[in-house]
């Protein structure tokens, strides 16, 4: 087993994986959470008690089994014991929530401690073993040499059974990686690296056969046996996984069942006349006896009933109290542990920079389809596009193609960049929350990093493609310095549209809202580009809009740079007909009068004005979790003038 040094402490105190130097002992009282909201079909408050009254303990070294049935309440409780219960409008957490015998403080408790969710949030591109290794690089001592994390994350793959896929992808519903109890298993060894004190899991074995769920659990038995705190809501585990429990909690209805030793359980229901059958699976004996029947009006009223004597029975035992002072006591010391818990960053900011930058770089580069299929695709329509205004010349027809293909090059330049950006950005950000929960690094280190790391691979195809076209066509009359700040152009608008992707993946909440919200904005700075509608038409209300729109300043910087040294022959025209003799006639048609410098620089602006905005919104994003004794319901009564 590997000796590392303990993450939250001196960087050379050496701790053995195989035991635990910080023991938690958690123990609650009265415990309840409702969630009240307004109904406009009632026109009333409602209040939805979600938890009631619910005490119990766990401790160093033992395996707590949150039980219930489907929506009994089992995540909410586990969120509450892990403290991070999300804030929600109208949310009221009452009762008392002691560590060691202490209130602990949010941060200092989410350093000895790991959540892993229910949901696998992981790079879908990157290896198990690389997975682990950037999870070490954050959360371990930088003072740890390479090679040490290396043998700290072997001994987590070894520890878990993950050997044999150690070089396999994770994977997702698009990319085949590992198996569904490898990505479990992998998910908690993230959560192990930083050798937590305290273990929460929400039902690590769904989705898992009853093989991998067995040696999943057995592996977390092993973690409780070594001194940790293991509390896991499940769902239906098998008999052997259920004698692995040392403290059971069972839930129906959010009301306490029972809680106390796994083992003393089936003799407790039995004193309530609910005897489990011989040979039977006590978990699914419980499942039965606490789940609500809504089959027929009959089956529900007795099923209701005996919940109700149950919990009205266990409320009322002797067994349904915390002795809080003997932990304190017997804990003292190690509270000046939780107190003095580091809760810096492992790692510089330059180190998460690079850690996140190659994270991202890798997921892109693996994702060869995208990769190549930009390039092929962006060769192909240059050559098409070539081919179609290559007949381009300098009489009258030409202004209109000219014009034409340079607002193509906006669209193109901005869509394309914004759009990859978009997809790749709102995944990152499930993955982000959950390192952020962990204090894994900062999140400006994140940004940069990742804005850095869509570069090269948004910027090959766009730049191909206007080179191709440009000598094709013979924009700005063949002359290579015009060609050079064509390409300058092209790379600020693409820098600009990922930044704009940027900030709507940061605002939107999942993928789906991000596609939607995209084009919206796409059209509407189309509209406002300086094309379809000449910047001096639109209504005297709306022309601030303009200043909005990435291409109307895109658009106007690669006309100037086209037009304004072109002269027009006139011999294409009928008698009569009017002709636009210079490129500057052109301009002043478009209305269009700044500099091409000008031009660069507020594109400058405008790609640090959306920086600075994406950023902000990502950083507020940071959940808070909901404190005791309902702060939020407050907020609900002062946004709503009352609360039932
Ligand atoms: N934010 C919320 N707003 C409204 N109701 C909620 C909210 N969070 C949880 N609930 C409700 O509280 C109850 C308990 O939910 P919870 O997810 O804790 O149950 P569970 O036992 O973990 O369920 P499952 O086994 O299906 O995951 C459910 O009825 C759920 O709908």
């Amino acid at each position: 087993m590997a000796t590392v040094t303990d993450p939250m402490m001196a960087p050379h105190d050496a701790l053995d994986r195989t035991k635990n130097s910080y023991p938690i002992n958690l123990s609650w009282n009265d415990v309840s959470y409702s969630i009240t909201t307004y109904k406009k079909s009632t026109k009333s408050y409602e209040t939805k008690q979600i938890l009631t009254t619910i005490t119990g303990q766990a401790l160093a070294g033992q395996m707590v089994a949150i039980m219930g049935p489907t929506g009994s309440g089992k995540t909410s409780l586990l969120n509450v014991l892990a403290m991070r219960c999300p804030i929600v409008k109208g949310g009221d957490l009452t009762g008392s929530f002691k560590v060691n015998g202490e209130v602990a403080k949010e941060k200092a408790f989410a350093r000895l401690t790991s959540y892993v969710m229910q949901d696998d949030a992981m790079f879908a591109a990157l290896t198990v073993k690389e997975t682990l290794m950037t999870a070490a690089h954050f959360q371990l001592s930088s003072k740890l040499s390479d090679k040490e994390k290396e043998d700290y994350v072997d001994s987590i793959i070894a520890e878990l059974g993950l050997n044999k896929c150690r070089d396999t992808i994770i994977g997702d519903a698009k990319i085949r990686g590992v198996s569904g109890g490898e990505r479990k298993r992998c998910n908690i060894g993230v959560e192990l690296i930083k050798n937590p004190s305290c273990l929460f899991l929400d039902e690590p074995t769904s989705g898992l056969d009853s093989f991998q769920a067995q040696s999943v659990m057995g592996a977390l038995k092993t973690l409780a046996s070594n001194g940790r705190t293991v509390v896991a809501s499940i769902h239906q585990p098998r008999s052997s996984i259920y004698a692995m429990f040392d403290q059971l909690l069972l839930l129906s209805e959010g009301k306490l069942i029972y809680t106390g030793n796994a083992h003393d359980a089936v003799k407790h229901f039995s004193d309530k006349g609910q005897e489990c059958p011989a040979l039977f699976n006590p978990a699914d004996f419980f499942l039965d006896v606490v789940s609500p029947d809504y089959r027929t009006a009959d089956l529900e009223k007795e099923s209701l009933g005996r919940i109700k004597m149950l919990s009205d029975s266990w409320a009322k035992s002797s067994m349904n109290v915390v002795e809080d002072i003997e932990l304190a006591t017997k804990n003292a010391e190690h509270n000046k542990t939780l107190k003095n818990a580091n809760l810096g960053f492992q790692s510089s900011w330059f180190r998460q920079f690079q850690l996140c930058f190659l994270r991202s770089f890798i997921t892109t580069k693996r994702n060869k389809v995208a990769t190549y299929g930009k390039v092929i695709a962006s060769i192909f329509f240059g050559l098409l596009l070539g081919a179609l205004y290559s007949e381009t010349k300098y009489d009258q027809k030409s202004i209109q193609d000219r014009v034409g293909i340079l607002f193509f090059f906006t669209i193109n330049q901005t869509f394309s960049n914004m759009f990859a950006v978009l997809n790749s950005f709102t995944g990152d950000k499930v993955v982000v929350e959950r390192e952020r929960a962990s204090n894994s690094y900062h999140i400006s280190a994140f940004y940069s990093a990742k804005f850095c790391a869509e570069i090269p691979f948004n910027f090959v195809g766009p730049i191909l493609f206007g080179t191709i076209v440009f000598w094709i066509v013979g924009l700005g009359e063949g002359d290579f310095w015009n060609f050079c700040v064509f390409l300058v152009l092209l790379t600020q608008i693409g820098f600009c549209a990922i930044a704009l992707g940027m900030a709507i993946a940061a605002t939107a909440p999942d993928v789906e809202a991000a596609t939607a919200f995209g084009p919206i904005v796409v059209v509407l700075m189309i509209l406002f580009g300086g094309f379809y509608i000449n910047i001096e038409s639109l209504p005297v209300w709306l022309r601030w809009v303009q200043y909005l729109s990435l291409m109307r300043f895109a658009f106007e910087g690669l006309c100037v740079n086209e037009m304004k040294d072109l002269v027009f022959s006139c011999d294409d025209i009928e008698e009569g007909g009017a002709c636009v003799e210079t490129g500057q006639d052109v301009l002043n048609r478009l209305s269009f009068s700044m500099s091409v410098g000008e031009i660069m620089l507020w594109l400058l602006v405008f790609m640090g004005v959306v920086h600075v905005i994406a950023y902000n919104i990502l950083e507020r994003k940071k959940r808070s979790y909901q404190a005791f004794n309902g702060a939020s319901a407050k907020k609900l009564k002062k946004v709503n003038g009352k609360v039932n």
